[in-house]
């Protein structure tokens, strides 16, 4: 059909920068200030463009009716114990938000503590963090307004509900932690803007620097909260507080990007000569005591016996290990449990007083163990299917842990194992039941497939039972590739309709760049070898279409943030590879991505074009930089882009909408509207939603809109049609 009418967008041809000594026009530069009128009128025009290609999506109704409601179940969370009270969040089904109920035991009845729906009309406010204090008496928990960043936290006093008038404003990337005798906790937060900086918090797009940790006494107001740690000297590094178990130590952990190491500071509270109080005068820090003073590891706080603390760390263990040492002689390291030849040590959490449950991941799939603290040694191993290890939730007093489960074909179980017993049992608690979904049609594998140098990729691919392979299936490929995170099972309503409806093969791919073989697994996929995300991601689009599952014309890639980088650079490598690409909230400048907000903390993963070699690295792949039309470079073969939907939003101050907007400008100026007669048919277009964010916290009705929109659009442009 007609090739669509693009509107207009100006290009700034004056703005070119000087990159070590190498040109590079930014022609779209104005798309950065989302405040002017010229922009918002290329966002509205984009989105009445879109619009009008979405009207003729014809399985958008049906896949936003199905998906609506076979999404209308009962979900729960694992329940968490303070005190004699127990608290989990539940949601009925279609309820925007999740509700936090408090039930006096597991038994009894529950009641509803906290409900974030009666904060907002649209569900568009939601519940970021909380933490309940030891005596179970307060709940602080933190809002977060249309998805944004920031947050604002307020107390409630849990027994009358009643809401104190503390109000905390500019917090951001922070935990809560209660000092146990419940006068107040710990939070992070960043200095107030300046007046007129941010008008509508989550829309600006200011970097944020100089993190501080704050200490909040309950009753009193902001400006008299005490200033614990700062560090102007390095104004991007990040600072989390948290209390230990024993109430006695205040942690401090420093991060200064998003690699798996930080520093790691304690303070011995119950030595203050008068306490928190001391420090009201705000003329002077917490006396930290530096015990890691360098970023060559992580080191996470499993459990201390007074300066006896043990660590989840890996220092010399990329796939980690379990340590332990004396703050009296904080150079004696000991190992209590070794780095595993071939899985990583995911998590380890103490429990039943001596004990620890640790996950490790093991070819993407987890296993459960009980082990002594002490020793390390194993006592047991807990039976759980293929799939994820959702939450582990339990203290050090509890003897009965909650432990959730997902996979690809289980919508969620949450077990309860009662560790009192000699052999820990693992009793079903709660079962996520979806009427309508029926696990017997449908089928999983794990293939492995080779890389360009070799590497073995694992992937999952969920299908319908049966499958013929004869190439004519439509494939939705989806990726990460970065950050140390595993994409691991989970199950997924919508892509169980595609799969049952649209007779989609749904596949995972665990490329490089992701925590699922430890540290050297991430490394592989950062900074001068970053490419090797996109080698990977690629060479399992070839494997599904040299083994018969489908063909380019039939495949769709599909990544958000990081996986939306992925996305963008792989229609630019490899353009005749396939049919649709869905890219989410993309990081697509990445020249200039450190500048706003909190990307300069993503250099860890990427390295800043600030740097020649590095500059090196990224003008290579960032997928604003290499929009080529690829008729011209394979004259003789005439294909075009896939057909691209680029999705963001206007509160989205994690990956700011400046990158999408500037890469849908740029392939539609390149591909589509800069000569006469253009091969490129296939639709590029813009979804920019309003009042949304990076993708937490989104309401449960804007979730299935833009499922139904951008799996719509697939479905259209893969010419798939709909299966009763
Ligand atoms: O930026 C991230 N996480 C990485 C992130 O969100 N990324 C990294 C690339 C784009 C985007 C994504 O993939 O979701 O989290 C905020 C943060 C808090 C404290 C310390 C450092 C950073």
């Amino acid at each position: 059909d007609e090739p669509l009418q693009y509107p207009p967008a100006r290009r700034d041809d004056s703005v070119v920068e000087d990159y070590h000594g190498t040109k590079i026009a930014d022609p779209y530069r104005w798309l950065e200030d989302p405040d002017t009128e010229e922009v918002k009128k290329f966002v509205e025009e984009q989105v009445q463009l879109t619009d009008s290609v979405l009207q003729k999506c014809e399985t958008r109704g049906k896949l936003r009716e199905t998906i609506t409601k076979l999404f209308d179940h009962p979900r729960y969370d694992a329940p968490f114990r303070r005190a004699n009270k127990y608290f989990y969040f539940h949601n009925t089904g279609l309820q925007p938000q999740n509700i936090l109920y408090v039930q006096e035991s597991l038994e009894g009845e529950a009641e509803v503590l906290l409900d974030p729906n009666a904060f907002s009309e649209d569900g568009t406010v939601s519940l970021s963090t909380l933490s309940v204090s030891e005596d179970a008496k307060y709940l602080a928990y933190a809002l977060s307004s249309s998805g944004s960043d920031w947050t604002t936290i307020k107390v409630m006093r849990i027994e009358n509900r009643n809401v104190e008038p503390d109000i905390l404003s500019w917090v951001k990337f922070s935990s809560i932690s209660w000092t146990h005798d419940s006068k107040g906790f710990f939070y992070s937060r960043y200095p107030a803007p300046k007046d007129g900086e941010v008008v509508d918090a989550g829309t600006e797009t200011n970097a944020n620097l100089h993190h501080q940790l704050y200490y909040h006494f309950l009753g009193t107001d902001q400006s008299e909260d005490i200033l614990c740690w700062k560090d102007p000297e390095n104004p991007k590094y990040t600072f989390g507080g948290s209390v230990t178990d024993d109430g006695k130590y205040i942690l401090l952990h420093i991060a200064e990007g998003c690699d798996p190491v930080n520093k790691l500071y304690y303070c011995n509270l119950s030595k203050l000569p008068n306490a928190l109080e001391g420090f009201q005068d705000g003329n002077s820090l917490l006396p930290f005591v530096k015990l890691i003073d360098n970023f060559d590891a992580q080191y996470e706080v499993i459990a201390n016996d007074d300066t006896l603390f043990t660590f989840l760390t890996n220092k010399d263990a990329p796939k980690y290990k379990i340590v332990r040492v004396d703050l009296k002689e904080p150079t004696a390291w000991v190992d209590v449990l070794q780095e595993s030849e071939k899985d990583v040590l995911e998590s380890a959490c103490a429990v039943n007083g001596n004990q620890l449950i640790v996950s490790y991941l093991s070819d993407v799939k987890y296993l459960l163990q009980v082990r002594d603290l002490k020793t390390g040694s194993l006592l047991h191993q807990l039976p759980i299917d293929i799939g994820t290890v959702s939450e582990i939730s339990a203290r050090r007093e509890d003897s009965v842990v909650f432990i959730g489960f997902t996979s690809f074909l289980t919508p969620g179980i949450i077990y309860q194992c009662n560790l009192g017993t000699e052999i820990p049992d693992m009793k079903i608690f709660r079962e996520i039941v979806v009427p309508g979904f029926d696990r017997s049609e449908f089928n999983v594998k794990q293939d492995f497939v080779t890389s360009k140098d070799g590497t073995k990729i694992p992937m999952f691919i969920v299908a319908k039972k049966d499958l013929i392979m004869d190439s004519s299936h439509p494939c939705l490929l989806y990726g990460y590739g970065g950050f140390n995170i595993s994409i691991t099972p989970y199950f997924s309503v919508s892509r169980i309709v595609l799969t049952r409806h649209l007779g989609v093969v749904f596949c995972i791919a665990n490329i490089r760049g992701g925590g699922e073989y430890g540290e050297e697994w991430h490394k592989a996929g950062s900074l001068a070898r970053k490419q090797n995300c996109f080698d990977d991601f690629i060479c399992t689009a070839e494997y599904l279409v040299s083994t018969g599952y489908t063909q380019p014309r039939k495949l769709c890639i599909e990544g958000g943030s990081n996986g939306g980088l992925l996305v963008g650079a792989c229609i630019n490598q490899r353009p005749d590879l396939f049919g649709c690409a869905l890219a989410h909230v993309g990081v697509m400048d990445m020249l200039r991505f450190h500048k706003f907000t909190i990307g300069h903390a993503w250099t860890s993963d990427y390295g800043c074009s600030h740097k020649e070699e590095e500059f090196h690295w990224l003008i290579k792949y960032s997928p604003l930089h290499n929009v080529r039309r690829p008729w011209e470079l394979y004259p003789d073969q005439s294909f075009q882009y896939p057909s691209t939907m680029l999705l963001t939003a206007d509160h989205d101050d994690r990956v700011v909408p400046l990158h999408t907007l500037k890469l849908l400008a740029t392939m539609q100026y390149i591909l589509c509207k800069s000569l006469e007669k253009t091969p490129q048919t296939n639709p590029i277009i813009g979804r920019i939603d309003c009042k949304s964010g990076h993708g937490a916290g989104r309401p449960t009705q804007k979730m299935i809109d833009e499922a139904a929109d951008r799996y719509g659009f697939m479905a259209k442009v893969l010419e798939v049609h709909w299966i009763e």
